[in-house]
């Protein structure tokens, strides 16, 4: 069962490559049905040479966050959204989005959750809170998606070490190498029905 999912992006899209790489060589049973972004990402770039349909809906264009959020809603729906992915997605969803689609929004943090994330928390400014905090290891965190930020169950974490050596960027890059590869074993896994969630936790049938 190929399972279709939306993606909102507001970057480069690499993730969102790695989903549509790993999707057409059938390393997953994923197809990525649209992508929604909140400016004109790379993101969409990506989407757009692969003929996935690709829109930009701006949160500034509409009167509330409810009609921004309802504008993506009717998209990712009129496109067979089963799964919505965020992926470096930028905007905070309110519990209007998070019930059209309750249990079906994950999204992929780049540090292991609960450390350095939260609002305020995103893209280069993660890696540069770990640097200055002095931590030895960071990593990669895939969870579901509630009306706070970064809060739902986890469903992967992977680590790496921090040298002595690294920068934000260098930090950066090894935690994007484990993004590419926990984030689309996330959607193998909810494609196969093979993820559990009991309160907090979320348990993986093996
Ligand atoms: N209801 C939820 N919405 C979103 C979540 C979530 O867990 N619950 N995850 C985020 C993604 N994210 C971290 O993984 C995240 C994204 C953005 C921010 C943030 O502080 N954004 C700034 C605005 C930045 C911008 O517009 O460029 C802000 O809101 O002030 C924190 C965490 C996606 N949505
Ligand atoms: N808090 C959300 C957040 O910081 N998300 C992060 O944005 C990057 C997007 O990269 P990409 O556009 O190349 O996939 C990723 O590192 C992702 O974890």
């Amino acid at each position: 069962m190929i399972l279709k999912v939306g993606v909102l992006a507001s970057g480069n899209g690499t993730n969102l490559q790695a989903i549509i790489d790993k999707s057409r060589n059938g390393q997953i049973p994923v197809r990525v049905a649209v992508v929604i972004s909140d400016r004109n990402a790379f993101a969409l770039r990506r989407a757009r040479a692969h003929n996935i349909p690709a829109y930009i809906v701006k949160p500034g264009e509409y009167d509330s966050q409810r009609e921004y959020e309802q504008q993506m809603v009717d998209i990712l729906k009129k496109h067979g959204s089963e799964l919505v992915v965020l992926s470096g997605f930028m905007k905070i969803l309110s519990p209007h989005f998070i019930d059209s689609f309750k249990g079906r929004i994950i999204n992929i943090h780049p540090s292991l959750i609960p450390a350095f994330c939260g609002k305020g928390f995103y893209g280069m400014k993660v890696h540069e809170a770990v640097i200055d905090y002095g931590v030895k290891i960071t990593g990669a965190t895939v969870h579901f998606v509630d009306e706070n930020v970064d809060s739902g169950p986890i469903i992967i974490q992977k680590a790496v070490a921090v040298e002595d050596s690294d920068t934000p960027e260098t930090i950066a890059q090894k935690v994007h190498e484990i993004e590419h590869e926990i984030l689309p074993e996330a959607l193998k896994l909810f494609a196969q029905g093979k993820l559990k969630v009991i309160g907090r936790r979320v348990f993986i049938e093996r």
